[in-house]
């Protein structure tokens, strides 16, 4: 590309490794305060190897930190019962699964299955909901903070590490200013993670293979919560141009994010476990982020703590969850 003959290009690299360390910090503290070691439980019914490959890691970094890690392979056949019996098990503190698992609307059954009282990946319908409704507690008291989905949470752990978050702000507003593209809107993901950042102030470029949508809390962040809007006829070429963080998370190894598109000084985070950044990104970006697995498990991590933390404090009763939805007005501190 624009190799210059003076200097090499000043493009920061930043690890997850690096994040993760800080994040590890935090979770090891934590883990001092129980008087013993959580079990985290993974579920295998997959035969993807990036499943694999990813539990075998999760089990690595439990065991680093503090934390007990049981891999139960099992028939996905066996798989619902399976489950059952861990939400039913004293002994298990957090339950992940691992998908795909079938590959369909299946995947989203089982996954709704998970106790929301050990779903450590935070993919349960009521953190969802308190997700897109920007809810931040699960109590009128404040007293429990509602649990976010692992990857979008790492992500933002990442912005905060960069601090693209801007402490001056209120919190609940510190990305207001910015612009930020991300190309996938699966719903473990993408879509996830477009709300929460929009929730936090910016304005997200949401961009899937078919379209483009804006996530947005509207001029002077006047709205309570992130609204939608379809940008007909929009594609990469309208979003890369206008975005100061780009952010993406596409499968597969074809598809390379458009450097030509990308705004000098850009903040370029991959989490897709294939490159969807080409090496030249160095010569445009001011900072980039290759990879972002090592931030999600220790986010994984730090969810389970803070499950067995909301599980400890107080035992919620129906009437306290509906309670949640009262918190709305509250859940936005200007
Ligand atoms: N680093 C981490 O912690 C995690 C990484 N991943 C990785 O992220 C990737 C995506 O995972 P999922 O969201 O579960 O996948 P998915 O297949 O459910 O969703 C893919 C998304 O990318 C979009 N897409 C596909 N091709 C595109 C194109 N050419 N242009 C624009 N958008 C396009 C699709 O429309 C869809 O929204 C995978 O590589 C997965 O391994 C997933 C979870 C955690
Ligand atoms: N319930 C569930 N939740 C998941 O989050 C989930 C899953 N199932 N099934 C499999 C996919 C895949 N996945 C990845 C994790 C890390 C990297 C990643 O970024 N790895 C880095 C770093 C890993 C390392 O440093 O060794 C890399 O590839 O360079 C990619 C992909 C999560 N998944």
């Amino acid at each position: 590309m624009s190799a210059t003959q003076d200097a090499p290009a000043n493009c920061k690299v930043v690890l997850a490794s690096t994040i993760a360390k800080k994040l590890g910090e935090e979770v090891r503290e934590g883990v001092k305060t129980l008087n013993k070691a959580p079990l985290l439980v993974g579920f295998l019914s997959s035969g993807d190897p990036a499943a694999r490959t990813y539990a075998e890691f999760t089990g690595k970094t439990c065991r680093e930190n503090g934390f007990d890690f049981e891999l139960r392979e099992v028939d996905r056949e066996d798989l619902e019962d399976a489950i059952i019996a861990a939400n039913q098990d004293s002994n298990v503190g957090g339950i992940i699964v691992y998908y795909p698992i079938f590959g369909n609307r299946q995947d989203q059954y089982l996954q709704q299955i998970v106790d929301v009282g050990k779903d450590v990946e935070g993919l349960s319908h009521q953190y969802i909901f308190n997700m897109y409704q920007n809810v931040r507690f699960l109590d009128a008291a404040h007293k429990k903070k509602s649990i976010l989905p692992c990857t979008p949470l790492a992500v933002i752990k990442i912005l905060e590490h960069l601090q693209i978050y801007n402490t001056i702000l209120p919190y609940g507003n510190r990305l207001h200013g910015h612009n930020i593209t991300v190309i996938n809107r699966s719903e473990v993901v993408g879509r996830p993670l477009a709300a929460l950042l929009a929730n936090d102030g910016a304005c997200v470029y949401s961009v899937d293979i078919d379209d483009v949508q804006q996530f947005h809390r509207g001029q002077g962040l006047r709205k309570r919560k992130h609204e939608v809007v379809e940008k007909p006829g929009w594609t990469l070429e309208n979003c890369l141009p206008l975005s100061d963080v780009v952010i993406s998370g596409v499968p597969g190894d074809k598809f390379k994010v458009p450097l030509n598109l990308l705004r000098e000084g850009a903040v370029c985070i991959n989490f897709s476990s294939e490159k969807n950044f080409t090496p030249e990104v160095k010569e445009k970006a001011s900072i980039y982020v290759p990879a972002i697995g090592k931030v999600t498990i220790m986010v994984l991590l730090r969810n389970l703590l803070r499950i067995l933390q909301n599980r400890g404090e107080s035992d919620a009763t129906p009437a306290d969850s509906l309670e949640t939805r009262g918190t709305v007005e509250e859940s936005n501190p200007a």
